[in-house]
């Protein structure tokens, strides 16, 4: 059982642009690496990402079907869904949890049916769905061949329900030009990152809240994060889903770029993990699961999200996921070498420099189950990074007894280093796991639907700005909107 250091810090990751040099478990530090605080080799106690080339997609833009002001948060307040669940005994006691606060999922996995036989998705599961080619895959957004895997398998139901959140391939919602600085009254810190700080922010214009992320580009630009910033805006704008974060604009000044996003109230699933020790075989079940339908969809879009952690699963008000942090994310139909991704989540194709493909992210998903479970992950030992890549690449994994059967079934076959094994890449693509016996009582198409309840609700006052959940951070004391020359204005057209 690792030391509690493991539990209580927030893993950050790095960039490096020579995969070479972090993918080589006895590579030196680099002072590139050091000053990088997305979590530097010589300074981080448990991981970091890394991150190395990214190749720079075209910029594909269209209208938003909505603006903020019409969809973002309603003023409803939720009653509070707390009554109380057994967590298994924690690995250290930890002080003012709110362990009490994760609700009972008695209908959590197995909701009632209260509607027809061809339940409330039937109409739409009977549409069907057509996988749209990828813009950059061979054979041109116009071809379906182009869609690749997923045309040679059959089509996931859950996927099929996602008409009315589709972004049409090749389109994304127009983010440039829509707002500016002058728009929001910037508010407190909610996080920080490598290149900058997200602030909550509220909108001079409907008074709702948002989350406005401001990237230094000096910070950027030095950590040769140019390609991946792109991307992030890039990857973001093209998607849309209930279990990822929306991007409603992206502006820039002379320093800064920022991206205004939904404010998701309910703290990181890692501040809840780390209070509850580990959870319960159902909460890790429900939270694994819309993360399934999160990769899943991504998958069918092309993308691989590379940085699959607790850290980037954020709880919205009624306690289901979204998952944020695009850094890493990129559409790659095939394969791609960069090295990115937190190092405790690697799997070993990544770590050994090999061509890797969205299989990676399934190899995260079982860490991150085990992870929900165990409350530690399966390859940490206490020592550095390349101790951890070590490990990976050894591939042993203790499974404690406390580990439900069918939940080590799976991470046997998630975490498994072959990937003509590994499920999620095999012929039944995402299908294969979600029809695991693990996942058995799971509805798919109500849980894409929000339709069950989530174990946990925020205590959160919804629509209020309401941050109480997220940790305090030292604020900025740079001024943000400053003008003048733009060094970088060639590098972030984009935005
Ligand atoms: N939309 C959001 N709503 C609320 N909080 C958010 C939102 N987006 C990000 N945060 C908070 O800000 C933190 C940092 O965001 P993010 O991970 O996107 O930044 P980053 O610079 O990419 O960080 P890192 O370098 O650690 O990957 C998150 O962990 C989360 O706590």
């Amino acid at each position: 059982m690792p030391s509690l250091g493991f539990l209580k810090k927030k893993r950050t990751r790095e960039a490096n642009t020579d995969p070479s040099q972090t993918s080589n478990p006895t590579s030196p530090v680099t002072p590139t690496a050091k000053a990088f605080d997305r979590g530097s080799l010589s300074s981080l106690t448990q991981s970091q990402s890394v991150a190395s080339q990214a190749t720079t997609q075209s910029a594909i833009s269209n209208r938003p079907e909505t603006q903020p002001e019409m969809s973002h948060t309603t003023s409803t307040t939720l009653p509070q869904q707390i009554q109380g669940y057994p967590i298994p005994p924690q690995p250290t006691p930890s002080p003012g949890t709110d362990v009490k606060n994760v609700a009972s999922i008695s209908n959590l996995i197995n909701p009632p049916q209260h509607d027809g036989p061809a339940g409330i998705l039937g109409g739409q599961l009977a549409v069907g769905y057509a996988p749209s080619p990828s813009p950059g895959a061979p054979g041109g957004a116009t071809n379906p061949a182009a869609a690749g895997q997923a045309q040679s398998r059959p089509l996931p139901q859950t996927v099929a329900v996602l008409e009315e959140f589709q972004v049409p391939q090749g389109q994304a919602r127009v983010t440039k030009g829509k707002y500016s600085l002058a728009d929001f009254e910037i508010l407190r810190t909610l996080g920080t990152g490598s290149f900058g700080r997200v602030h909550l922010v509220q909108s001079r214009h409907n008074q709702r809240f948002y989350a406005v992320k401001v990237l230094k580009k000096a910070q950027v630009v030095k950590m040769k994060q140019v390609e991946h910033t792109n991307d992030e805006r890039r990857m973001l704008a093209e998607v849309k889903h209930p279990f990822l974060i929306t991007l409603w604009g992206t502006f820039q000044d002379a320093r800064n770029l920022y991206m205004v996003m939904d404010f998701v109230e309910g703290g990181e699933l890692f501040s809840l993990l780390r209070k509850s020790g580990r959870f319960p075989n159902p909460v890790a079940k429900f939270y694994a699961a819309e993360v399934t339908l999160a990769l899943e969809y991504l998958h069918s879009r092309n993308i691989i999200y590379r940085d699959l952690k607790p850290e980037n699963l954020l709880l919205d008000r009624h306690g289901h996921l979204k998952i944020t942090d695009f850094g890493f994310a990129k559409r790659v139909p095939d394969k791609t070498w960069t090295l990115c991704g937190t190092p405790d989540y690697l799997a070993p194709e990544v770590v050994s420099n090999k061509g890797y493909n969205k299989s990676v992210d399934w190899w995260s998903l079982g860490i991150l189950i085990y992870e929900m479970l165990c409350g530690y992950t399966p390859f940490w030992d206490g020592g550095s990074p390349m101790k951890i890549y070590e490990n990976i690449l050894k591939g042993k994994i203790k499974y404690p007894a406390y580990i439900n059967p069918d939940a080590q079934d799976l991470l046997e076959r998630l975490i498994t280093a072959d990937i003509t094994k590994r499920l999620g890449n095999l012929y039944g693509g995402s299908d294969d796991v979600k029809n695991h016996p693990w996942f058995a009582e799971v509805t798919w198409d109500r849980l894409l639907r929000k339709d069950i309840d989530a174990p946990y609700t925020p205590p959160v006052k919804a629509g209020a700005g309401d941050a109480s959940q997220f940790d305090r951070y030292p604020e900025e004391t740079e001024r943000y909107g400053q003008t003048g020359y733009d060094e970088y204005s060639q590098l972030f057209m984009d935005f």
